[in-house]
């Protein structure tokens, strides 16, 4: 279960408005949520918040029995590590590094042994149609198939939580809708928990239910 509670963040002075408050959200695993709303309202810093890259100002945030908003960094880098996969709109794949090797790097992070983690990146590269290309390099896909190799790098290690931040912002309709088809079903099948930030409203249809986001909180779209 993800719970957020009344969560503000502000940027500059006490004196200034918050950038948002009032932000509560609760989601059992396997569910996902959209969140839309208008350019500059905050959609990434929430979503920064969440991953703990950014301090919040009220509020709680708790996922599973661990409440987030009280973890020191390190411990917050530890959590994160093992309970958050990330996709981004720029897919982020290291190029000195095969599709398989990209896909194993969290769980090299989490020191699972070579083997194994080879053995659970070539798993999930078949998952998302790409198993035949696993020691291939990044440089020779197109931009659906890298975010396909990056939808596998973050839920190799069975997150959690998955935070999506406009993930098919690079992609044309076509192949926005395969990559979007194959990242909540990935979730969902995986029991994960899915935000995506998006301005798609098209994209934002994929999750269960869509929200939007204002000074005041989250309302329903
Ligand atoms: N580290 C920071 N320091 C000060 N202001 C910031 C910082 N990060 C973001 N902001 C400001 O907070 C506001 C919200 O930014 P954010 O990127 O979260 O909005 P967004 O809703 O995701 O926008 P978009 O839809 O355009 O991507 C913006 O006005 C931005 O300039």
């Amino acid at each position: 279960m993800l719970s957020i509670e009344n969560l503000s963040k502000r940027f500059g002075s006490v004196s200034e408005h918050p950038l948002f408050q009032a932000v509560s959200l609760r989601l059992a695993p396997g569910e996902s949520v959209a969140i839309m709303g208008e350019s500059g309202v905050g959609k990434s810093t929430l979503l920064n918040c969440l991953a703990g890259l950014e301090p919040v100002d009220g509020g709680r945030i708790r996922l599973r029995d661990t409440e987030l908003t009280a973890l020191n960094e390190d411990d917050f880098a530890r959590l994160r590590r093992r309970d958050f996969g990330f996709v981004f709109q720029s897919f982020h794949l290291l190029p000195h590094l095969t599709l398989a090797q990209n896909v194993a790097l969290p769980l090299w992070l989490l020191d699972l042994d070579d083997r194994t983690a080879g053995e659970r990146a070539r798993a999930m590269l078949e998952r998302v149609g790409l198993g035949a290309r696993a020691d291939d390099w990044p440089r020779h896909l197109s931009g659906g198939e890298m975010q396909r190799v990056a939808i596998a790098r973050a839920l190799v290690h069975e997150p959690a939580l998955v935070l999506c931040d406009e993930p098919t912002g690079n992609l044309d309709p076509e192949r926005a809708t395969g990559v979007l088809e194959l990242l909540f079903e990935t979730i969902h099948s995986a029991g994960a928990i899915g935000l995506l930030v998006t301005h798609s409203p098209t994209a934002a249809t994929h999750a269960d239910r869509v929200l939007r986001l204002t000074r005041d909180g989250l309302v329903a779209a």
